[in-house]
């Protein structure tokens, strides 16, 4: 059945699993209160960098099963369902900042009428399905009957429209039986897992896994300086563990820890979730502390290879958080760079997709979208973000370019004994316990 659905929110998880509704032939229009991004978005022009989003909301502005808009209430009322997809930041004190959800609910509820069901998308507290659904009924006609439904989203930005069609799972947590069906059949050409939930189940199983991918990210990069001691390689100690299946071979890469836009702020929101009924989730904790702490190693490890920093000038080959995004929220690099700042250095930066916004958060660095660029005249190479483009250069080019023949690579990118064939003094992460008595 095709469905009439208003996505409201068109940040990453709005517009790409709006664009995807409408890709399996729902109609949906996609609200945002930013008008600018709105008069883009209705030119098919893409403010985010996202593989294939472009081609896809394009064809489907044009088969007419996708359009933008800012009026609210129009969207809400020509829509059968309602998909709410706004930001939750974390707020100083670590709560969830939950503003943008009561903006929407406030705007749109004394204007629904019949049966709507709102569909709670963004990442949200435990409670949160409950306490939409009593505040939107007390604000809503009387003749209006709201379920609230929770789906989560677990797509990954970079591979958002293909984790949008090939999820692991789809989770759906309602209290009304016919609604929870509705929403597990606008997915229907998705063919996966399909859990059927109570709603406070599904709103904390989304912390779960980010929670627990954090942790198995930490964990790693707990054994990589365990390894570093002992003179084991860290790849190879993931992979043997990987391939126990109760393990999986998934998110053991070493490295400087997690950043971007949920794995920073959905830790902190479930340890102060925690908190607020008393419990001291001790391993989040240390989760947490241990990627902070695995930016600061890696810049002791930049100053230990390099001795002092004083005037040197170090070229950062990536910026955005991960690669294939151009988003530098809670980035790993913009941390490092400000830290290597402090210690006197210059920066030259490289990005691909993320140079231009990153000039707005930076200051005093050249940002480049040509590597080559960045890396001429450095004293060292550091990787922060594993770019294919990196993996591409030419690395006899590279030595012939940077003054000293030194890459300290945040990713673990190559193998050891290939950049040291090269001729280059190669740091990586878990690896390096032998080259670090050699180097400068
Ligand atoms: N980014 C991801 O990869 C990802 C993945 C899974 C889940 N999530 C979760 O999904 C939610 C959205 O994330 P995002 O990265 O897309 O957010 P975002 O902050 O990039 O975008 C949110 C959008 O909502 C709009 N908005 C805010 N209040 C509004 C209102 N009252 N009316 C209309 N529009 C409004 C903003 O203008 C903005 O464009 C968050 O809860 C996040 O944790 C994000
Ligand atoms: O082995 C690994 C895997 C990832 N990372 C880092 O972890 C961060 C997050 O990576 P990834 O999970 O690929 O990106 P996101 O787009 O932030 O996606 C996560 O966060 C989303 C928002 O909640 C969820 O929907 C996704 O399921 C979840 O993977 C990045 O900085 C990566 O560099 C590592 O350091 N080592």
């Amino acid at each position: 059945m095709v469905e009439r659905i208003a996505v409201i929110g068109t940040g990453y998880v709005g517009l790409v699993s709006g664009t995807c509704f409408a890709e399996m032939g729902h109609q949906v229009v996609c609200v945002d209160r930013d008008e600018n991004k709105i008069v883009r978005l209705q030119q098919a022009d893409i403010p985010i960098y996202e593989p294939g989003l472009q081609e896809l909301v394009a064809a489907n502005m044009q088969s007419g099963h996708l359009s933008f808009t800012s009026n609210l209430v129009e969207a809400v009322k020509v829509s059968d369902i309602i998909i709410i997809a706004v930001g939750t930041p974390t707020l100083d004190n670590g709560d969830v900042d939950m503003s943008q959800v009561r903006s929407v609910i406030a705007g749109m509820a004394p204007h629904l009428t019949a049966t709507k069901i709102i569909v709670m998308k963004s990442t949200v507290p435990v409670g949160t399905g409950r306490w939409v659904e009593k505040q939107t009924r007390e604000l809503a006609p009387q003749h209006a009957h709201i379920h609230v439904v929770s789906n989560p989203e677990f797509l990954r930005e970079g591979s958002a429209i293909h984790d949008t069609f090939h999820p692991d799972r789809i989770v759906i947590g309602s209290e009304h039986a016919e609604s929870g069906a509705r929403i597990a059949a606008i997915h229907a050409p998705i063919r996966t897992e399909l859990l059927m939930t109570d709603r406070e189940s599904a709103e904390l199983i989304k912390y779960a896994s980010n929670a627990f991918l954090a942790a198995k990210i930490s964990f790693i990069n707990e054994m990589a300086h365990v390894c570093e001691k002992v003179g084991a390689d860290v790849g190879f100690v993931a992979k043997g563990m990987g391939l126990d299946r109760r393990i999986g071979p998934h998110f053991l890469n070493a490295g400087i820890g997690y950043g971007g836009s949920c794995f920073p702020k959905d830790t902190r929101a479930q340890l102060k979730i925690a908190q607020n009924v008393d419990y001291d989730f001790k391993i989040l904790r240390s989760v947490i502390e241990v990627n902070q702490l695995q930016r600061e190693r890696f810049v002791n490890k930049i100053h230990r290879t390099l001795g002092d920093l004083e005037g040197k000038r170090i070229a950062v080959m990536g910026l955005a958080f991960k690669p294939n995004t151009d988003d530098l929220r809670d980035a790993p690099a913009l941390d490092i760079i400000a830290a290597l700042q402090k210690l006197g250095a210059n920066i030259s930066a490289y990005d691909p997709a993320a140079a231009v916004h990153a000039s707005k958060l930076l200051t005093n660095v050249s940002l480049h979208i040509n590597p080559y660029d960045a890396l001429q005249n450095a004293d060292a190479m550091v990787i922060a973000t594993e770019w294919e483009a990196i993996r591409q250069l030419n690395y006899n080019l590279v030595r012939s370019m940077i003054k000293q023949p030194v890459i300290i690579d945040g990713r673990n990118m190559f193998e050891p004994k290939e950049m040291s064939k090269l001729g280059f003094t190669y740091i990586s992460i878990g690896r390096t316990a032998l080259s670090l008595e050699m180097v400068i």
